[in-house]
C-alpha cells in the first residue's frame, strides 16, 4: 500500500510539472497547495522527481515507473520502496558506486545509453570527456563557499559541530552536501560567500592590477565581483545588469561583505549606452554572460528533461552582441573575460571565434573548467586582450 501511496504522489507531482519554472520553485508551491501531504511524504515525492530527471532521456520508452525505479537506484545509496517493489533484484547492490550501477543497469536493459541522459551530445564543447560528463548527473553537486583564509578553521568548527560532514578544497574552500539551511548555522556572510568551485576558480583569468577600474557587465547579485575584489580590494568597480531586482540583491551582498564604493547602473547590452557610457574607459571588463547554463544541471535535473536545444542559438547571438557592445569601453591592452556555465560549443568556442573573428581583441588564452569531476557546475572561460 505505501509503495502506491508513494508512486501515486510522484505521478501526481510529476504530471503536474510542465518545465516552466525550476523544479525546486514549483515544488515549494506545490507542497504549500497539498497540505495533505507529511513531511515524509514531502521528502519522498523530492527524492523521487528529482532522481528521475537524473535519468534525462535514457530508456524513454520503457514503463514510467520502471524508469523512476532505475533512476531512484542509480542516484541514491539508500533503498527505497519503489526500488524493493520494482527492482528487487538489485536492492543488495545499491550502495555500490554510480558506474558500478550503470553497468548492472545497462545489463539487464539492453535498450540503456548512457549518452540517453544528455541528449544534446553533438553541441558539446571539445574538452568535456563524455562519459564523466554523463555520470555526474547521478550524483548530486556539493554546495561550495568560499571563505577568508583566516575564518576557515572557525568556520569548520562551526559547520562540524552542527554535524555537518566538511571537506577543505583548498585553503579558502569548503565543499559541503547539498540542502543544508546555512543561513540557520552561518547567518553572517561577511566571511564567506556561496559560490560553486568552478566559478571560484574563474578568478585565476581575471588577474586585475591595483587601483584598476573594472567593469562586471552582466553582474546579476555579484558572484564575481565579490571575488574580484576579494582578489584585488583596491579595484574600483561598476557593475550592471539588465535586472534592477538583481543588482538589489547585490547591493545586499556588497554590504554584508562590506563593499561600500562601487557604482551601480541598469543598463541592457542589446542596446547602444553610448549615451550612458562614453566617457568610460576600463582596465578590465567581466562578461559573465546570459546562457543555457547547461554546466549547471546537475543541479536542475529537469533541464535534462524538458530544455529545447533552438535555445542554444538564441543564447549564442545574444552573447556575441553583447561581446560587440562592450569592448569599445576597454583600454588597449586591457582584458575582456568571457564567461559561460555552458557545456555548450556554440555558447564558448564558437562565441570565442566570432570576438576574436570580428573585434578588436585577441585571445590570450581558454579553459573549460570541468566541475563534473568536482561535483561542482561546469564553466567555460576566455581572456583576450584589447588591440
Ligand atoms: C550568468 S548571469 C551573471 C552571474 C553573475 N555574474 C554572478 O557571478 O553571480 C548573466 C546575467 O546577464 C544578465 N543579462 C541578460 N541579458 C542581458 C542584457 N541584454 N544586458 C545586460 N545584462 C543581461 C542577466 O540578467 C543575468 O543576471
Amino acid at each position: 500500500m505505501r509503495v502506491e501511496h508513494q508512486i501515486r504522489a510522484f505521478e501526481q507531482v510529476f504530471n503536474s510539472y510542465d518545465g516552466t519554472q525550476p523544479l525546486h520553485r514549483f515544488l515549494f508551491t506545490y507542497f504549500k497547495q497539498h497540505k495533505q501531504m507529511g513531511s515524509s511524504d514531502r521528502r519522498w515525492a523530492t527524492r523521487y522527481i528529482y532522481s528521475f530527471f537524473r535519468l534525462g532521456k535514457a530508456l524513454f520508452k520503457e514503463d514510467l515507473i520502471a524508469r523512476l525505479a532505475i533512476a531512484d537506484f542509480l542516484c541514491n545509496q539508500t533503498v527505497s520502496l519503489v526500488i524493493e517493489a520494482k527492482l528487487p533484484q538489485l536492492k543488495e547492490q545499491v550502495s555500490l558506486s554510480v558506474q558500478e550501477k550503470i553497468a548492472l543497469i545497462a545489463e539487464q536493459y539492453p535498450l540503456f545509453k548512457l549518452s540517453d541522459v544528455f541528449i544534446f551530445n553533438e553541441n558539446l564543447s571539445k574538452d568535456i570527456e563524455k562519459q564523466d560528463f554523463y555520470e555526474s548527473f547521478f550524483i548530486q553537486p556539493d554546495l561550495f563557499l568560499r571563505v577568508k583564509p583566516s575564518y576557515v578553521a572557525q568556520l569548520v568548527q562551526t559547520l562540524k559541530e552542527a554535524e555537518i560532514v566538511v571537506e577543505e578544497v583548498s585553503d579558502t574552500t569548503l565543499a559541503l552536501p547539498n540542502g543544508i539551511k546555512l543561513e540557520k548555522i552561518l547567518p553572517s556572510q561577511k566571511y564567506y560567500q556561496v559560490q560553486d568551485l568552478s566559478s571560484q576558480k574563474t578568478g585565476n583569468f581575471f588577474q586585475p592590477k591595483k587601483w584598476d577600474y573594472w567593469w562586471d557587465c552582466c553582474a546579476a547579485s555579484g558572484g564575481k565581483s565579490l571575488l574580484l575584489h576579494n582578489l584585488e580590494p583596491t579595484v574600483q568597480l561598476l557593475v550592471s545588469d539588465v535586472r534592477e531586482n538583481s543588482l538589489n540583491n547585490l547591493e545586499e551582498r556588497f554590504g554584508e561583505a562590506g563593499i561600500k564604493k562601487y557604482q551601480k547602473k541598469v543598463l541592457d547590452l542589446l542596446q547602444n549606452n553610448d549615451q550612458d557610457l562614453h566617457h568610460y574607459e576600463f582596465d578590465g571588463i567581466i562578461l559573465d554572460a546570459p546562457c543555457s547554463g547547461s554546466g549547471t544541471w546537475g543541479r536542475t535535473p529537469e533541464m535534462l528533461y524538458y530544455f529545447d536545444s533552438h535555445k542554444i542559438s538564441y543564447f549564442s547571438k545574444l552573447q556575441t552582441s553583447i561581446a560587440g557592445n562592450v569592448v569599445k569601453y576597454l583600454k588597449t591592452g586591457k582584458p575582456l573575460i568571457y564567461i559561460t556555465c555552458s557545456v555548450f560549443k556554440q555558447e564558448n568556442e564558437d562565441v570565442v571565434t566570432w570576438i576574436e573573428e570580428n573585434l578588436p581583441v585577441q585571445l590570450e588564452k581558454m579553459e573549460l573548467i570541468s566541475g563534473y569531476k568536482d561535483k561542482a557546475d561546469t564553466m567555460f572561460i576566455a581572456r583576450f586582450i584589447k588591440k
